[in-house]
């Protein structure tokens, strides 16, 4: 590929996850707070619901939440923020998610422990006489899992509260697809929209978040067999590449091919599910 269509392509993807070329710490946080605030105004729901896992992501959009229903409690409506731990089992970085939570200092916390549904769900499918090809490939599946019962607890929550389900994604993590479609994927307002993770880390900041969480490495902690794998180990790069590729900046080619080849193979984890157009069938 030669320059030129590298850069047009960089412009396109930036265009496309709406990653804005110029960043205001403290502009982007009024604005996100403004959107989840407005959003709980025009729909007429009272409550937001997000998992709070110990890493940066989530715990910047908690803070988020919280600033946005004590926005719409001021202006004399009901609002609660709901934040959820959703540990599978006793998770390794409990204390993170308990710092998360101090920082965050939300309205109510639940917590669900998603590890016998996640377990009775692949037990389930097993017993259907399918098969995974190893246990490698049992392992991540099942990881897929825990993410859609964090999904569908929240969904519980929100379904009883007149909520809405908060999602963590942002342009770092869209442009690779990575997050379980219709798992973490699933949420019904998406306030990090556009952000590349150090703009997230950037906000968590400005906020006044713990260090340490904001420069914590960031892992799905999806698999049993290689618990809190780094992201950008499961990746084949790094943030700063990916952040560097969103923002226009220069990018090694190695990177640059990876990053686009994972945004191809992912496009339907960015749109709705594929249908026919009934028109022309
Ligand atoms: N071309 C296509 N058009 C339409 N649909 C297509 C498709 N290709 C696959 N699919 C469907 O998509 C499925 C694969 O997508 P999916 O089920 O999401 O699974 P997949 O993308 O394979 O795995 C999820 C990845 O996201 C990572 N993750 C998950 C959750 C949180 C985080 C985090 O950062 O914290 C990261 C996780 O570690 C893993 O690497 C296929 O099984 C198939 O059903
Ligand atoms: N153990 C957990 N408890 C509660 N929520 C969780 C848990 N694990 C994941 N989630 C939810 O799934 C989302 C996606 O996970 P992801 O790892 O991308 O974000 P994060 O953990 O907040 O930050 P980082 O990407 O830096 O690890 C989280 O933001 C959170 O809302
Ligand atoms: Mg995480």
């Amino acid at each position: 590929m030669t320059d030129q269509n590298s850069l047009s392509l960089q412009q396109e993807i930036a265009r496309d996850l709406q990653v804005s070329a110029s960043f205001d710490v403290w502009q982007e946080i009024e604005r996100r707070v403004a959107f989840l605030s407005d959003q709980l105004l025009s729909t007429r729901r009272r409550s937001l619901v997000l998992g709070i896992s110990g890493g940066v992501d989530s715990m910047t959009a908690g803070r988020l939440c919280q600033l946005a229903v004590e926005r719409v409690r001021d202006a004399g409506r009901e609002a609660t923020f709901f934040a959820m731990r959703l540990p599978y089992g006793a998770q390794a970085d409990e204390k993170d998610a308990q710092l998360a939570l101090e920082f965050i200092q939300p309205d109510r916390v639940l917590t669900v422990d998603v590890q016998p549904a996640s377990d009775a769900a692949l037990n389930a499918v097993l017993a259907s006489g399918m098969a995974f090809r190893d246990a490698l490939q049992q392992d991540f599946l099942h990881g897929n899992m825990k993410a859609r019962q964090r999904m569908i607890a929240q969904y519980a929550v929100a379904g009883a509260y007149d909520g809405l389900v908060v999602g963590t994604d942002h342009a770092a993590e869209a442009v690779s697809g990575f997050f379980t479609k219709f798992g973490d994927g699933a949420a019904d307002v998406v306030p990090l929209t556009g952000l590349t993770k150090r703009r997230v880390r950037a906000m968590s900041q400005a906020l006044g978040a713990p260090p340490a969480l904001i420069h914590k490495a960031p892992t799905a902690d999806l698999e049993t067999l290689n618990p809190g794998r780094p992201d950008e180990e499961a990746l084949g790069v790094t943030y700063d590449d990916i952040d560097d590729l969103l923002e226009g900046k220069p990018v090694g080619e190695a990177a640059f091919e990876v990053i686009v080849h994972r945004y191809g193979l992912t496009e339907h984890k960015r749109q709705l599910p594929t249908a026919p157009d009934v028109r022309t069938l």
